[in-house]
């Protein structure tokens, strides 16, 4: 029977990554949607703004929006120190489950908890279910139109604090009109836009940074 694209994205991860060595399951991914097939990991050239903007942040607590195959969980986690904790949410159980075998294939399993549901179900639980008091970065990728229900949603659960960041991808391809409209004028957020492209394409899309001013 037809395999999926996210089980070719980890067939290849397995046959050309090294086990316990995240760079090499980022190339082998970036490579398998360069010379086969499309995918929407944040990809190799925003991947290294999310680089820098990770190592920048040096945070302590991460929430990710929309883990699909685990790419930018990789990269994100393989950057952290070694106390700082990861949760990253995913909606689809067939996304989820290719992602949990993404980042035990990168050896990253001790860092990353991956959570199965619904965004807008999930960020209420955050601080009960895991002990969380804040976030210093969260990384929106998932819906497009649950990027400002959510990031509203965070803000009356309290998750956010005076300094932290959000990286949104993809606010202008697919786009996030409602979003960029919201945070880049409200007086509660300071923003950066970062010009890049879609993954493995010529289409021009970016990062929007948003840091929360309390
Ligand atoms: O949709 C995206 N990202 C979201 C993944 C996700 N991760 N989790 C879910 C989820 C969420 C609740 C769900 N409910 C049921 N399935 C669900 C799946 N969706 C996305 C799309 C593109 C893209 C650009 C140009 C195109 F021509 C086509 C596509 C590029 C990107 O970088 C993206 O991140
Ligand atoms: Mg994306």
């Amino acid at each position: 029977t037809q395999t999926t694209r996210p089980q070719r994205m980890l067939a290849a991860v397995q046959k050309n990554a090294t086990r316990g060595d995240p760079r090499s399951v980022v190339k082998a991914i970036d490579q398998f949607c360069r010379q086969k097939e499309w995918a929407m990991n944040v990809g190799d050239e925003k991947g290294c703004i999310l680089d820098s903007v990770v190592t920048e942040v040096n945070p302590a607590t991460v929430l990710e929006l929309g883990t699909y195959c685990g790419y930018s969980t990789v990269r994100i986690a393989s950057l952290l120190p070694s106390n700082a904790k990861l949760i990253t949410l995913e909606f689809n159980p067939d996304y989820a489950a290719i992602a949990r075998q993404v980042i035990a294939w990168a050896g990253l399993e001790d860092k990353v908890q991956l959570v199965e549901g619904a965004s807008g179900d999930w960020i209420p639980k955050m601080k009960e279910k895991f002990g969380i008091e804040t976030f210093d970065l969260v990384f929106l990728d998932h819906w497009k139109d649950r990027y400002l229900p959510d990031t509203k949603l965070m803000e009356e659960c309290g998750l956010l604090r005076k300094g932290s960041i959000l990286l949104a991808d993809n606010v202008i391809c697919p786009g996030t009109p409602d979003y960029l409209e919201y945070i880049r004028n409200s007086p509660r957020y300071k923003s950066q836009y970062f010009k890049s492209h879609l993954e493995y394409t010529k289409v021009e899309d970016g990062l929007e940074k948003s840091v929360f001013l309390g």
